[in-house]
């Protein structure tokens, strides 16, 4: 479903410049699950940014469904990533000022009334038994809850393939479990194709396909 090929990323620094993404090729199949590891500064958020259209490469063939992304048609990008792509971020980044359901309910990108997208924020809630969090505030959820709510919302457009970056980077042992029993129960449930960036060992291991980062270059796992 996801291809890309001789991906590059160079950055520039005055004079100085610094190759992150070194003719990156990647093949992701449909409901399948690909982990990628890696060091720090390897490369790895900016493979996620660019698989995943927020960055555009500097050369290389992004293709979806085996159509070629044109990343110079900015106002067909906006909406092919609206309609398609999820994200999960280590920090969930959830709207302060509106409560667990407002959080999903902006989340919805169809256009329908506001009953209509209530009844649906409300079904995913209760997905995870979290109905009775409804209208808690924010700044009152522990980090567990927070990422789950990030991952309801990541879900909750039904997009065919969502990006996590350190989904669990900021949750002790437990609670990344728990995160990421929730990520691949719901995934698998709505067929979604997952890519995964991570430090864990742990949360690695869960991907049909496992590759290592380095140097801006990417490795199938051994
Ligand atoms: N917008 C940018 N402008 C300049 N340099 C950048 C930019 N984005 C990333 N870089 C540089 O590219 C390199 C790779 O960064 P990237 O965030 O992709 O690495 P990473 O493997 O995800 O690291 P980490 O595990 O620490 O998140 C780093 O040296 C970083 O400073």
């Amino acid at each position: 479903m996801l291809r890309c090929e001789s991906l590059k990323k160079e950055f520039y620094y005055g004079n100085s410049i610094q190759s992150v993404l070194r003719k990156v090729d990647l093949s992701v199949k449909k409901g399948e699950i690909i982990t990628i590891m890696g060091k720090s500064g390897n490369g790895k958020t900016t493979l996620l940014n660019c698989l995943s259209l927020l960055e555009s490469p500097d050369d290389g063939k992004i293709y979806y469904e085996d159509k070629l992304i044109d990343f110079n048609d900015t106002k067909n990008l906006e909406k092919f990533r609206r309609e398609n792509i999820g994200y999960v971020f280590q920090n969930p980044n959830l709207i302060p000022c509106l409560n667990v359901v407002e959080n999903l309910i902006i989340a919805i990108h169809e256009k329908q009334s506001y009953a209509k997208k209530r009844r649906k924020a409300l079904e995913m809630l209760g997905l995870l038994g979290m109905v009775n969090k409804e209208k808690q505030s924010i700044s009152t959820m522990s980090g567990g809850e927070l990422q789950r709510v990030s991952i309801l919302r990541a879900l909750i457009n039904n997009p065919k393939i969502i990006f996590c970056d350190e989904p669990t980077g900021a949750l002790d042992e437990e609670n990344s479990n728990n995160v990421m029993s929730i990520l691949i129960k719901l995934t698998k449930m709505y067929n979604t194709t997952l890519v995964i960036v991570t430090h864990d060992q742990n949360v690695a291991k869960v991907g049909d396909n496992q590759y290592v980062m380095r140097e801006g270059k990417l490795y199938e796992s051994e």
